[in-house]
């Protein structure tokens, strides 16, 4: 699909501790084995919020509640343009499964730079290491 713009819900969870829920690719695709925000692509007819709410069912088989919109980025990759909408969520019921990713870990902000991310991420990534507790 070169040339084509694909639409993307990604959740930004936090536990009490606050560190961050990041989940790492499985092979495949550009981003092989990246770390990622999980979410997916927006289906014809869907908002973000209701793609982000299906990719959590699917990915993480879990109900989520959507808060704030943390960031929206657009990104060239060579193969396609991605938009993503990056959303704050709050996990409502069920427990965390592994469906679709080959890891998933609970970070502390100041090391999630210490991950190879999707290349489309730098800057959210970088948003939420400097993002300071009392702004939350
Ligand atoms: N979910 C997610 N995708 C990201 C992030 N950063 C980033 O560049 N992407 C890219 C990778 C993919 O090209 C695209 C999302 O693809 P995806 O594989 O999650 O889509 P999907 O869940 O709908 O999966 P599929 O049904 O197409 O297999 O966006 C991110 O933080 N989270
Ligand atoms: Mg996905």
């Amino acid at each position: 699909m070169t040339g084509g713009q694909i639409e993307v819900s990604a959740a930004i969870f936090s536990n009490e501790r606050d560190e961050i829920l990041i989940c790492r690719r499985g092979p495949g695709g550009n981003c092989a084995f990246l770390w990622e925000f999980p979410g997916g692509k927006r289906e014809p007819g869907e908002s973000f919020e209701d793609c982000l709410m299906r990719e959590c069912r699917e990915e993480l088989e879990v109900e989520i509640e959507i808060g704030e919109l943390f960031m929206r980025t657009d990104y060239d990759y060579p193969e396609y343009s991605v938009r993503l909408l990056f959303f704050k969520a709050k996990i409502r019921s069920g427990v965390l499964k592994m469906d679709v990713h080959s890891a998933m870990q609970w970070v502390p902000r100041e090391e999630l730079e210490r991950h190879e991310f999707c290349p489309a991420d730098r800057d959210v990534v970088r948003k939420l290491a400097q993002e300071k507790r009392s702004a939350r």
